[in-house]
């Protein structure tokens, strides 16, 4: 069984850089058989008619062609508790999913490095399929085709979500981010993001949260597209929360908040925000994760 977490990136001020993996889980049970099949248990994974136009399938066939490699058809069983579109990193557990398979069908014997060069080369942005792949809190950068990455020591805090019901693709929440950014700005922002950082890494959540809210690379262009958002920050704030962001592209946003206080949290803000799933979830540190490969089956 191959099992892969979802994510969230940029963590406010990360934007493109930073990521978090989190507790809900895409899962993938591989079968040999005579033909290629995909079935799924859950209505969070899109129904293709044809298996070639699977996601999952494309990204297997594109790392064995990579490796000139054919794939031996399998009956693949899938659940995921990660929503489509919602700035939770799908397509990135997708991709990671399918990377893997290949890995195992093939016999390719990858690498973490390998698979996460074939992972942004397919995504186009390290920060998702980076904490996916790897689990817990990833800070990347990608400069040419390398991406550079580094795994933060565990963060000591609960996280909580609030999904809306409406789907916000990365692509259309790209588009309302500027195409130019004045030098004194980047400074600036790039200064806020290497602050909350530091402050991760020391324990000072408080100041790392109030770093998280004080974006300027992407949080103020796409707060338009999600109709709750400074609600959500003020709420949560009230509530103890150290920080809440745009998780991913969005809709979705993320708080960190005091550990043991996510649950507590989580019912609090739900009751105000009726038409969002508000969860509290924990962070994950084991990244993709192999259960059994099927050459052992
Ligand atoms: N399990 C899956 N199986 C097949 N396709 C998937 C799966 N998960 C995601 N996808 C594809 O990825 C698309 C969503 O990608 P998109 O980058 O817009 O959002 P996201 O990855 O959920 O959010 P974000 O990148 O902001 O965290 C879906 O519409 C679908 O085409
Ligand atoms: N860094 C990406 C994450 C979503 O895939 C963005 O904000 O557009």
């Amino acid at each position: 069984m191959i099992s892969v977490p979802a994510s969230s990136a940029n963590i406010g001020p990360g934007f493109d850089s930073a990521g978090v993996a989190v507790g809900r889980y895409l899962t993938l049970q591989v079968t040999k058989a005579e033909e290629w099949s995909f079935d799924h248990t859950n209505s969070l994974i899109p129904s293709v008619k044809n298996y070639e136009d699977h996601y999952i399938y494309k990204v297997a066939k594109q790392v064995a062609d990579w490796n000139d490699c054919s794939l031996s058809p399998c009956h693949v069983l899938m659940d995921s508790e990660i929503p489509l579109a919602r700035g939770l990193g799908s397509s990135a557990s997708a991709i990671v999913a399918g990377i893997e398979l290949a890995n195992q069908l093939c016999k390719l014997d990858l690498t973490e490095r390998q698979k996460l060069d074939y992972a942004v080369k397919i995504e186009g942005h390290p920060d998702n399929v980076a904490a996916c792949l790897l689990g817990g809190f990833v800070v990347t950068v990608k400069m040419g085709e390398e991406a550079s990455y580094k795994k933060l020591p565990a963060i000591d805090t609960d996280l909580v979500v609030y999904i809306p019901s409406f789907e916000l693709k990365t692509e259309d929440a790209r588009k309302v981010l500027p195409d130019n950014f004045q030098m004194k700005d980047a400074a600036t922002a790039s200064g806020v993001s290497n602050l909350m950082i530091s402050a991760l890494l020391t324990g000072d959540y408080e100041l790392a949260g109030k770093m998280m809210e004080s974006d300027l690379f992407h949080e103020s262009y796409r707060a338009k597209l999600i109709p709750n958002y400074f609600e959500i920050r003020s709420h949560a704030r009230k509530l103890g929360a150290f920080g809440t962001v745009i998780s991913g592209a969005g809709p979705t946003m993320i708080s960190f908040v005091p550990n043991g206080k996510g649950k507590l949290i989580a019912e609090e803000m739900q009751a105000k925000l009726p038409d969002y799933e508000v969860a509290a979830l924990e962070l994950d540190e084991a990244g993709l994760q192999v259960k059994v490969n099927i050459n052992n089956q």
